[in-house]
C-alpha cells in the first residue's frame, strides 16, 4: 500500500501538472474603468486539435473523508480539464504524468484550500472528483469525439492520510 499525505496546493509543485487556478495568489489588471479587476488567462485550456470547449458544474453528492483509499485514477489524452469550486470546497488532488498507465511511483498529492482550482494538463492521471465538501464546482474540458476518458484500477494500492 502507498501511503500519501498531502501536500500544500502550491502553483510551483503543481507546474508539471497543470495549472493552480487561485485568486488570492494571481495577480491581475484593472478593467471596466477601475470597476474590475481581471484576473487574466490562469488555466492554459486545451480542446485538442480537433475538439472544442465544453464549460460544465459538477454537483457533488457525495464527499470523501480523509483517510482515503481511491478505487480509480482517469485521464483524459484528448484535453485538458479544469476544476474550480463555486463557493468553498477541499478537493484532493491526486495526479501522476502521463503516460499509457499512472506510475504510482511518481504519485503527487495535494490538498486544495477550498477556494483553490486546478486545470489538469492533457493526460495528466488524477482522482476523479473527491471532494470534501458537497459544493457545486465549475469544469471547462474538452468535447468531441474520441476516447478522452481513461479509467485504471488503483483499488488497495493507495491510501491518503490526514494531513
Ligand atoms: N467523468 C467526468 O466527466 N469527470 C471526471 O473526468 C473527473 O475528473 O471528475
Ligand atoms: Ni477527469
Amino acid at each position: 500500500m502507498i501511503r500519501l499525505t498531502p501536500q500544500p496546493l502550491t502553483a510551483a509543485a503543481f507546474a508539471p501538472f497543470g495549472e493552480v487556478i487561485d485568486e488570492q495568489a494571481a495577480s491581475g489588471f484593472a478593467i471596466n474603468g477601475g470597476t474590475s479587476l481581471r484576473l487574466n488567462d490562469l488555466a492554459r485550456l486545451d480542446p485538442g486539435e480537433d475538439g472544442r470547449v465544453l464549460f460544465n458544474l459538477f454537483v457533488c453528492r457525495q464527499s470523501i473523508s480523509l483517510p482515503h483509499q481511491p478505487t480509480v485514477m482517469e485521464c483524459h489524452p484528448l484535453g485538458s480539464q479544469a476544476f474550480l469550486p463555486r463557493h468553498f470546497a477541499r478537493f484532493l488532488v491526486l495526479v501522476a504524468p502521463p503516460a499509457p498507465q499512472p506510475d504510482l511511483s511518481q504519485l503527487h498529492c495535494f490538498l486544495s484550500d477550498g477556494r483553490q482550482g486546478v486545470n489538469y494538463a492533457r493526460g495528466v492521471w488524477h482522482l476523479p472528483l473527491s471532494s470534501l465538501d458537497l459544493e457545486t464546482f465549475v469544469v471547462v474540458d474538452r468535447g468531441g469525439s474520441g476516447n478522452n476518458c481513461h479509467e485504471v484500477s488503483v483499488a488497495g494500492q493507495i491510501e491518503v492520510l490526514e494531513q
